[in-house]
């Protein structure tokens, strides 16, 4: 598997050299083409970063910003990814920036994903930047090990999209980027913190079953090398 290793002191450490690398990918991108795109993890883990990020220098205006993932439940739930980014990310400069929510109220959930996949397909692709996330699980975006649709989520031979993702382990159903939308993202992070997170990354990279850890499919088959940012 081919990756980048970027091990931090700490984790202010690690937010401060993580938003650093996202600000030279945006500007490169408005440089570009006079527009950046950049999908965003949700949970716990990127919140200090989102708090150093919001306050960078960059066009904000020229920036969209989305979620890799979604949990289906309205933008002020307690568990909505988007509530996270509303509260840790779209404030000071970086409020100019335009925000894709995955969720949409409609009659189902694949009436959502489907809105969603629209919208993001306007953005056009790929990414400039994509941060994902990992669990103790070994699931990245909504790539949970179990989901109903983890074989499709993971197809790179499937279109970009916004699909639903149902497992035991995700608790409300999700809506995710299909992998095939991620994983050619001009910058790819995966970010993690912690002891456990660093373990769990050692425990996918030493095997090749991407059902038991879909981490891997991330590690092992991206177009863009995967850029890992670890702090203890
Ligand atoms: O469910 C989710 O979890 C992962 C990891 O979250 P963390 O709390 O362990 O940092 C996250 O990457 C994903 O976006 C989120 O929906």
């Amino acid at each position: 598997m081919a990756y980048r290793m970027h091990a931090f002191e700490s984790r202010p450490a690690l937010a401060e050299g993580l938003a650093n690398r996202v600000v030279k990918a945006l500007d490169a991108a408005i440089e570009l083409k006079g527009s950046a795109t950049i999908a965003v993890s949700g949970g716990s883990t990127p919140k200090a970063f989102f708090e150093v990020l919001s306050n960078k220098l960059v066009e904000w205006d020229k920036v969209t910003i989305t979620l890799v993932d979604e949990r289906f439940v309205p933008a002020d739930n307690a568990r909505s990814n988007h509530l996270l980014l509303s509260t840790h990310l779209l404030k000071g400069p970086a409020a100019a920036a335009r925000v894709l929510p995955l969720y949409h109220e409609a009659a189902s959930i694949e009436d959502a994903a489907a809105v969603a996949t629209d919208e993001a397909n306007a953005l056009g692709a790929p990414f400039d930047a994509v941060i994902l996330g990992m669990g103790n699980d070994g699931h990245t975006a909504s790539f949970f090990p179990g989901g109903d649709h983890l074989a499709e989520a993971l197809d790179l031979a499937l279109p970009r999209r916004v699909m639903t993702m149902e497992a035991e382990g995700a608790g409300e159903p999700r809506l995710t980027f299909s992998f095939s939308a991620l994983h050619d993202a001009r910058f790819l992070a995966l970010h993690i913190e912690g002891a456990e997170k660093k373990a769990v990354l050692d425990k996918a990279l030493a095997g090749s079953d991407e059902n038991e850890m879909p981490i891997r499919a991330v590690l092992g088959r991206s177009a863009t090398k995967p850029d890992i940012y670890w702090a203890p």
